[in-house]
């Protein structure tokens, strides 16, 4: 029996991981999507046309980067949808408005216009009952100076080169935008309560807070 099963999970739920840059969370979906044996929806890091360029100039790549992003997760909605579920995501659409777009808007690399334009892009697309909100979303957090260790060991060159009040700065948007938000149920996991790097195992007692959440809610729904 897998631990899909042994915990009752419903094979069509949608969980997707949240959390700052470099906090765990594709590591966290891949050893999650093979624990529950779901597929994976992830961020193109590598091929994405516009992120070296976002990150040596804000003020003129912010707007492109949003727009590719918006579709790129679009497509995942889609193929998750398609798919009936089943799927662990790495990072939520909606940090993508909450955090990244606001945060370049009020920090002036983005302009008033296109924030405008791009948030009401995004209300069409997103915010309407044709969009369903995952089962689960999943917030990874821990110490600014253990998320700012792992981005330096995962050594992206442009990572590297942004100065660190950026993913100061992240960290704490981040905090806030998580204690308001409301879209679908809420897990908080500290990243000093588990080592999937070193012990496969310990998958499995988030495995098992997930399933109590997901059943917790079904029955709410009830
Ligand atoms: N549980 C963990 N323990 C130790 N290191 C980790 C853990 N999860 C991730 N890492 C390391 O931290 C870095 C960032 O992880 P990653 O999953 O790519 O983060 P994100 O997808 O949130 O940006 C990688 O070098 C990864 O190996
Ligand atoms: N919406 C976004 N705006 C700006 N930058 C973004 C957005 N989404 C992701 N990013 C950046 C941040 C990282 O450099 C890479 C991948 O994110 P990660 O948290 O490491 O998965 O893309």
């Amino acid at each position: 029996m897998n631990l899909r099963e042994k915990y009752n999970i419903p094979s069509d739920a949608v969980i997707t991981i949240a959390g700052t840059v470099g906090v765990g969370k594709s590591t966290m979906t891949k050893a999650l999507a093979k624990a529950l044996n779901f597929r994976t929806s992830f961020e193109k890091v590598d091929t994405n046309p516009y992120l070296d360029k976002f990150y040596a100039d804000f003020h003129r790549w912010s707007f492109h980067l949003q727009i590719y992003f918006l579709a790129e997760r679009f497509k995942e909605q889609k193929r998750i949808f398609e798919y009936g579920g089943g799927f662990v995501q790495d990072r939520s659409i909606y940090e993508d408005t909450g955090i990244f777009a606001k945060m370049h808007f009020e920090k002036g690399t983005m302009t008033k216009v296109d924030y405008e334009t791009y948030t009401s892009l995004f209300e069409a697309m997103v915010m309407t009952p044709y969009f369903p909100h995952p089962d689960l979303l999943i917030y990874l957090e821990g110490s600014f100076e253990d998320i700012l260790a792992r981005i330096r060991e995962r050594g992206r060159p442009m990572e590297q080169q942004t100065p660190v009040e950026y993913w100061k700065e992240m960290h704490e948007r981040y905090e806030q935008w998580i204690n308001s938000f409301n879209a679908c149920p809420v897990l908080r996991i500290n990243i000093n309560d588990y080592d999937i790097v070193e012990n496969e195992h310990s998958i499995e007692p988030i495995v098992e807070k997930i399933s109590y959440m997901l059943n917790q809610y079904r029955n709410l729904k009830r």
